[in-house]
Parts: structure tokens; sequence; C-alpha cells
């Protein structure tokens, strides 16, 4: 069953620029898809138009449908029950999503005592369990910690607890793992992996990166200067691409990752 449909969706700027050019595309339960493309394509204006967060002075056209509800247009006491409940997000930058003030067991208690009705002690176990899951070492101190007093990674998998606690029929990732350290990205991605198999969760996932995008979704689409240019399933698009463009984003990364073959063979 379809849970996100897209179709023709344009967003312009207020002087009239348009930034994002009749995409459409649907995502179905349980099912990922790939976002890719470069710096500026139009990713990340996909991906808030699809939660209604476009920045002000933006406008959408054409139809965002998800899990029912009609996005583009409506009010935003009705988007607010839609975010979290239907979709969530993670995005780049973790201290987007926490609030610097608020100890980040609190962060996580509210989404998820909104949503299980559970209080006091239970709360707090279900926030360690939330925590556990997201495999981060000794829940206690993270509970009490400020965003800033734990590490970047520490912080993208607290962003990732918020929108799981929500059981999200949809979990959208924008580039979740871009601005973390090398060594933390693969572990970030292998964790994101498992735990959407596990809750058989859709995924749309943001990402430059093909790579990155190859291991975790099943279909990509790709876009160039806010157009989709190709879709497939990932397999076809890394394996036989059709198009100019998606062949020059396919033989880029396999230079990047020959480059890596030859440096490890040193
Ligand atoms: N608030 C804004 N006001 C005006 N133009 C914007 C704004 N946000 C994005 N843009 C422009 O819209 C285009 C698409 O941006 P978008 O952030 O969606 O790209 P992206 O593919 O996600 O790239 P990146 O990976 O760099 O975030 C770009 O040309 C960008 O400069």
């Amino acid at each position: 069953m379809t849970l996100l449909d897209v179709r023709g969706l344009t967003v312009r700027t207020g002087d009239g620029r348009t930034l994002v050019d009749d995409l459409s595309f649907t995502v179905a339960g349980g099912e990922r898809l790939g976002l890719i493309g470069e710096s500026g394509s139009g990713k990340s204006l996909t991906t808030l138009a699809v939660l209604g967060l476009l920045p002000d002075g933006m406008t959408a056209t054409g139809s965002v449908e998800l899990a029912g509800t009609q996005i583009i247009g409506a009010p935003e006491k009705r988007l607010t029950t839609v975010r979290g409940r239907d979709a969530a997000v993670v995005f780049q930058e973790p201290l987007t999503a926490l609030d610097p003030l608020m100890r980040v067991g609190r962060q996580i208690a509210e989404p998820l005592g909104r949503r299980t009705g559970l209080k006091g002690k239970d709360l707090r176990r279900a926030v360690a369990h939330a925590l556990a899951q997201v495999r981060l070492p000794d829940p206690e101190r993270i509970t009490r910690a400020f965003p800033h007093e734990i590490s970047g990674g520490q912080r993208q998998r607290v962003a990732l607890a918020m929108a799981l606690a929500c059981e999200p029929k949809l979990l959208i990732a924008d580039e979740p793992t871009t601005a973390l350290d090398v060594s933390v990205q693969a572990e970030m991605l292998e964790l994101i992996d498992t735990l959407v198999r596990e809750r058989e969760m859709a995924v749309l996932f943001v990402s430059h990166d093909l790579a990155v995008v190859a291991k975790v979704t099943d279909r990509a689409l790709v876009l160039k200067d806010g157009r989709a240019v190709e879709e497939g399933p990932v397999d076809a698009i890394v394996g036989a691409p059709r198009e100019e463009y998606t062949k020059t984003l396919v033989a880029s990364a396999r230079r990047l990752e020959s480059a890596l073959d030859l440096r490890s063979a040193r």
C-alpha cells in the first residue's frame, strides 16, 4: 500500500524561482527509497515539503499525500499530528532536533510519553530502553547529559531514538551520517539499517553519496536541479545507469571506491 504519494511537487521561492520541479514518486509501506543528487539538487527541500516544513516564503504546489493526509495546504495543527506519528525525521545535524537546554532523557521522554501514555518510573524505563536500542553506552549518564555534553555520534543516536520513539510509519533520514566522523558513519548506517528493518518501517533516505544509498535502500530516485532524472532499483542504477548524469555519479563513486581499494592494497 502506498504510504507516501508525491505528485507533481513543485517548490518555488517567493520571487518565483523553481527549486523543485514537477517531482513525482511513491514510497510503499516498509519500502526504502533513496533520494540522491549533488548538493543543491533539491533533496532537502523535497523532504521538508513532505513534512510541511518548508522555510517561510517558499511555496509548494502539487500533491503530497502522507498516510492519507494531504500535506500541501494543511493547517499547522493537522501537520503536528502527522509529524512523528506518520513520519519522523533525522537531519544531518542532530542539534537541529535537540533542545540545547534540555537533558537528553527528557527530550526522549516527551515523544515517548505522548505516544505510550507511560509516566514516572515506567517512562524512565522506556527511555533507558530507547537509548539501549540505539546502542548508546552508559544510558544513565546520557539521560542526564545536555546535548553539548555528548559526542556528535551520540547526539545523532539520540535524535534517532527520538524519531523512533514515535514509531513512525516513515523515517526520513536527510544525510544522517554526513556530519559524523568517518569512523562512526558506518556504525550509524548499520544501526539505521537494522532498526528500520526490525520495525518494517518505510524509509526516505537522502544522500549525495551513492554508496550510502545503495547500502540502505531498495530503490533510488536521482535528482538534478530539482528534477527527477532517473528512478529504479538501486542495483540497476548502480549497475547500469541510463542517464548521463547518473553515469557521472556512479563513475565518481567508483573512482572513490577504487582509490580506497588502492590505499588498502598498499
Ligand atoms: N531558504 C532558502 N532560500 C532560497 N533558496 C534556497 C533555500 N534553501 C535552499 N535553497 C536553494 O534550493 C536549491 C535546493 O536546495 P536543497 O537544500 O534542497 O538541496 P540539497 O540537494 O538538499 O543539497 P544539500 O545536500 O547541499 O543540502 C539550492 O539551489 C538551494 O540554494
